[in-house]
């Protein structure tokens, strides 16, 4: 894959570290505390991996599956340092109640459940004492080829914003939301880099603020030109003709192409419809549920009242009043011009393209080997 030119692209954005061998632990940019600090959460336990998730220190379907299965390791390291001389059934028993326990800290991303089978097949088709040394091969090359997919999906997608030049994204699907680069962020990353003069306008992504916070923070560091816009806004600069391209991440995306998305996207969609703006879904194929016909059975995550109610510790809402608190919609596929994979691009987007695409990359690959 081609090298981009900023440095800062590549080298920088410490999402997630695994730090030690087989008796170490995770290392988390801690993006509950950014953009005001950089620190960094170190996970021992997999009851601390499983809060970080859940708390969305780590976040972002990519990023939550990677966090997850180096949470598998994380619990075979702290069953081995409570018993040093684990037996192999006791260190398979460890990692298997840690799967089913980590597959309850987010519901949406289907990533976390991927990534968690994988680490399942892993523990599964282990009989010896390799077994930790398995599970961190497979968690690192799990982080490994979400790089590799962040990457392809920037050089698939960087030709679709060739001529545009102010660009709106919600929530945040960068390097933070992934293993480097990002998804949708990975495509504004490779055009930028291709020569094309972006602006970006990001949604401040209303309760959490992951696109004031998260995406601002991560485009400023970078150098791309970011404004910021509250999330009723995007409608009147969509009528005054400023905005080409909508361009966004998932955390599922059914079969027929349907795609979950931080809440608010749906919106955004109808309203890039309207107004004739394309509008495009990025996420690689670990965030596709071939399972589901459609996007009805995605199940949506509903979050705590007080994100609402007392957002960032200020109340803003009356105690007796209800809050409605879900944490993605879904954005049906006929309102989605493109999707980009790292396998190439789906267009139009319905089930018979999305399983070409999807399908076409395994053909390729296996005439490769
Ligand atoms: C590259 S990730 C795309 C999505 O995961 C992102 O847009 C999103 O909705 C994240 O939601 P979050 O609740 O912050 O985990």
């Amino acid at each position: 894959m081609k090298p981009y030119s900023n440095p800062n692209l590549q080298t920088t954005m410490k999402t997630l570290q695994w730090i030690g061998d087989t008796s170490g632990h995770l290392r988390l940019i801690d993006q509950t505390r950014l953009p005001v600090e950089e620190t960094y959460l170190d996970c021992h336990t997999v009851a601390q991996t499983h809060d970080a998730i859940r708390r969305l220190v780590v976040r972002g379907a990519p990023a939550i599956g990677i966090a997850a299965a180096y949470g598998v390791c994380v619990a075979v390291a702290e069953a081995r340092r409570e018993q040093p001389d684990l037996s192999v059934a006791d260190a398979r028993a460890a990692a298997h109640s840690a799967i089913d326990y980590l597959a309850t800290s987010r519901p949406t991303a289907v990533n976390l459940f991927w990534a968690l089978d994988r680490m399942r097949g892993i523990v599964d088709g282990s009989e010896d004492d390799s077994l930790a040394q398995r599970l961190l091969q497979e968690a690192t090359a799990i982080h490994e080829q979400d790089r590799q997919m962040c990457a392809a999906m920037g050089q698939h997608g960087a030709p679709l914003l060739a001529d545009c030049r102010n660009v709106l994204t919600h929530c945040n699907a960068g390097g933070l939301a992934a293993s480097e680069l990002g998804t949708a962020l990975a495509v504004i990353y490779a055009a930028h880099d291709a020569g094309t003069p972006l602006h970006v306008y990001a949604d401040e992504t209303r309760p959490l603020l992951q696109g004031a916070r998260l995406t601002a923070w991560e485009l400023s560091r970078a150098g791309i030109d970011v404004t910021v816009l509250c999330d009723s806004m995007p409608a009147c600069l969509m009528r005054e003709g400023k905005i080409d391209a909508v361009i966004v991440g998932a955390d599922r995306v059914a079969a027929n192409g349907d795609a979950a998305n931080k809440i608010g996207t749906y919106a955004l969609a109808i309203v890039a419809r309207h107004h004739g703006v394309p509008f495009y879904v990025v996420a690689p194929s670990s965030t596709f549920d071939m399972q589901l016909e459609s996007g009805e059975g995605i199940p949506i995550e509903q979050r705590d009242r007080q994100e609402v109610s007392h957002p960032f510790g200020k109340q803003t809402v009356p105690d007796d009043a209800g809050v409605f608190n879900p944490a993605f919609d879904v954005t049906p596929a006929d309102l989605i011009t493109a999707i980009v994979t790292e396998r190439g691009i789906i267009r139009p987007v319905n089930t018979a393209n999305v399983l070409h695409v999807l399908a076409n990359f395994a053909e390729r690959a296996d005439s490769e080997d």
